[in-house]
């Protein structure tokens, strides 16, 4: 890939505080129009690789690119071009939350009546119009999230930074915020999102970069991990009818739960065995009561990868 029409293309990455090795060696790619996620345990480099690509923080070795430029040397032309949203928001005390978007605007040299125009959008993207002449520090943790989102993209950046965006969210704002970043990949341009909550990822993601002690360690796209081999788990009823015909179909399972919920699980290869599978059991009378993957695709790839968890 060439990032001749923007996106984000990292080689061979490192950076150090000190004696310790936040990242060692981290390669990476988000092209325009996808959402990218940025998948590891705590600790293991994600918001210092942030920083860097936000031309925050100047990494020792490697190279970054972010947009077609260099964060190092063309930081001005980078900035412009990203949005950025920590994974805490720091707040100016004394600023409405229309002020604090207002403000950013300014800095990134809107005019003040562009300014307002798409401050009062993104009021309504974030679902936060009644809070406009609020002071932003009376926000609620989620709140302070939307506002945040909201701030990263007051000057229509083509590149999108996230940093745990979901973290604070309730269950109905996080499907607005994964409605919003499909939204924005589909209008062209290239969104990051670093998380270890992984649940909600399978949906908003078309692909994902796993990094683990400062390294990147797997890079796949959604469609790849959804037909890696995967756990499935099926109940029926009885489960005795279950262990005889996977036994007859030399399918093997492993029993979890105690007698009151329990369940089978089955390791299969792809979606397409996993349909078989399923046919097969219904037609041969089985009575499946479920039949689902144990884990989201991205996390079944997390938990396979030989990570520390810190
Ligand atoms: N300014 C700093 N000075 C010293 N050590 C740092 C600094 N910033 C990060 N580190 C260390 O670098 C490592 C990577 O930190 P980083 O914040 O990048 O991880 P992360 O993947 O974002 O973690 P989390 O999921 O918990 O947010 C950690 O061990 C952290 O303690």
């Amino acid at each position: 890939m060439t990032n001749e029409h923007g996106g984000i293309v990292v080689e061979g990455v490192a950076r150090s505080f000190g004696s310790v090795q936040a990242v060692r060696d981290i390669d990476f790619e988000a092209p325009p129009g996808e959402v990218t996620a940025l998948i590891g345990p705590n600790g293991s480099g994600k918001t210092t690789l942030l920083l860097m690509l936000a031309s925050l923080l100047a990494p020792d070795s490697g190279t970054v690119r972010v947009a077609g430029f260099d964060p190092v040397t063309q930081p001005a032309e980078v900035r412009t071009r990203v949005g950025w949203m920590p994974d805490t928001l720091g707040v100016w005390d004394s600023l409405t939350v229309l002020e604090v978007l207002k403000t950013v605007g300014a800095l990134y040299g809107m005019k003040a009546a562009e300014c307002a125009l798409r401050a009062d959008e993104l009021l309504v993207a974030v679902n936060l119009t009644e809070f406009g002449q609020q002071p932003a520090r009376v926000l609620s943790r989620g709140q302070q999230q939307r506002l945040s989102l909201a701030r990263a993209l007051i000057h229509d950046p083509e590149v999108l930074l996230l940093d745990e965006p979901a973290s604070g969210l309730d269950p109905g704002s996080r499907v607005e915020l994964r409605s919003l970043l499909r939204t924005l990949a589909a209008e062209g341009k290239t969104v990051v999102v670093s998380s270890h909550v992984l649940s909600e990822l399978d949906e908003i993601a078309d692909r994902a970069v796993f990094v683990s002690r400062g390294e990147s360690v797997k890079s796949q796209t959604l469609d790849e991990a959804g037909n890696q081999t995967r756990r499935y788990y099926v109940q029926a009823q009885p489960m005795a009818a279950l262990a005889e015909a996977l036994g007859r179909y030399g399918v093997r399972f492993e029993v979890r739960g105690d007698s009151r919920r329990e369940e089978f699980l089955v390791q299969l290869g792809s979606t397409a065995e996993a349909s078989w599978l399923l046919r097969t059991l219904v037609m041969g009378d089985v009575v499946v009561t479920a039949f689902a993957p144990a884990g989201g695709a991205l996390e079944e790839t997390y938990m396979s990868l030989d990570t520390d968890r810190r």
